[in-house]
């Protein structure tokens, strides 16, 4: 390893915005493919190699696939368990996972015992004694509707009141083509309403501006994406002054925009816009598997693309512990544990 790939895994990390099924890693796959070999899936099919390029459409036919190998709760189990460690050996201290609960007649799986799989994974790694702090977001595919967003709200109310803490809020993902947020505003606003955070995907592609004036207004606690909010890219001032107003962070995925090509280049992604406006921005994954990447890449990579420092880079993931959505207590701890580290790393 390089110089820079060092100090980018030795960085303490906070990653925001890391899809469950999406972060499966290769090896991981390998385990799931073995477990159903009639599937006929083939690890290179669930992935986005280096140089490589899909359309978003693309990636979401990616992700049909990996649900097919995720489909009881032992394989969830297994997922979550991976990806928590995977996340903890790149030096990542604070992990918010997002997940979409599914119900799979073939197997028994219910959207409750979905849920369920991925926090006693969660609780396992405390017990082992994996150093990261996990929390889990509930996630609604904007492609189900009205009716399956308010019972996947409820699902998570019951969860932030049993959980002891690890269920904070709710993630709206899913094809951004498929589907309108003025149908989802009902079960996002009884959400807020009843404390769960919202991290909303917001204008990844270019035809959300009036579904992003809408959920604007709710307003959400964090932004996922955001790529066409700003005029450059054919949003509006207004919308800008409403996210900067709000102080919303932006999570930015770098490989993912890229490599589903709704950024055509890395130097032309939005973060330049976002960072040079002094607005809170979070570096993530979103699917670290389906886009072979891990965070410290990520790191590097928005580094190396906008001539950033070590010193810059410090401050970007420091001031990614002022985004998460567990409390001020975490928030301490977190902070007490960048203090600690920040010596040794930074000379
Ligand atoms: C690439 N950009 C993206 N845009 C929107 N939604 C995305 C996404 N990447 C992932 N997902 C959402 O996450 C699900 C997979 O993880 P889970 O089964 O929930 O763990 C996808 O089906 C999609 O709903
Ligand atoms: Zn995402």
């Amino acid at each position: 390893m390089d110089d820079d790939s060092v100090f980018y895994k030795k960085l303490p990390k906070v990653e925001l915005h890391a899809h469950l099924n999406g972060s499966v890693s290769a090896q991981t796959m390998e385990k799931l493919i073995q477990r159903k070999p009639h599937l006929d899936i083939e690890r290179n099919m669930t992935a986005i190699g280096k140089d490589q390029r899909r359309t978003l459409d693309e990636c979401f036919e990616v992700f049909k696939l990996i649900h097919k190998l995720v489909d009881t709760e032992e394989d969830i189990h297994t997922v979550a368990t991976d990806v928590i460690k995977e996340f903890a050996v790149d030096n990542v201290k604070y992990l918010e996972l997002r997940s979409t609960p599914r119900e799979e007649k073939g197997t028994g799986l219910t959207k409750k015992s979905y849920v369920e799989a991925v926090i006693k994974a969660i609780q396992q790694c405390k017990y082992d004694e994996v150093d990261i702090d996990v929390r889990f977001l509930v996630a609604i595919d904007r492609r189900n509707g009205t009716e399956v967003a308010m019972e996947t709200v409820k699902l998570a109310e019951e969860f932030m009141l049993s959980s002891g803490g690890l269920v904070l809020g709710i993630d709206l993902s899913g094809d951004p083509k498929v589907g309108h947020g003025r149908c989802l505003l009902p079960a996002l606003e009884r959400a807020r309403n009843c404390g769960l955070k919202l991290s909303l995907h917001m204008s990844e592609v270019s035809s959300q501006l009036e579904e992003s004036e809408l959920l604007l207004n709710l307003p959400p606690d964090r932004i996922g994406h955001g790529t066409f909010l700003h005029p450059e890219m054919g949003g509006s001032q207004p919308l800008v002054d409403q996210v900067v107003k709000h102080n919303i962070p932006l999570e930015i995925c770098l490989t993912s925009n890229v490599k589903g090509k709704t950024v055509p280049s890395y130097s032309q992604h939005h973060f330049r816009y976002w960072y040079q406006l002094g607005h809170p921005c979070v570096i993530c994954t979103d699917d670290k598997g389906v886009f072979c990447t891990d965070l410290s890449q990520e790191y590097q990579l928005a580094a190396s693309t906008f001539s950033l420092s070590r010193d810059a880079m410090w401050e970007l993931s420091e001031r990614a512990v002022d985004c998460i959505f567990a409390g001020e207590a975490v928030k301490q701890q977190l902070k007490q544990k960048w203090t600690e580290i920040k010596p040794g790393l930074l000379k």
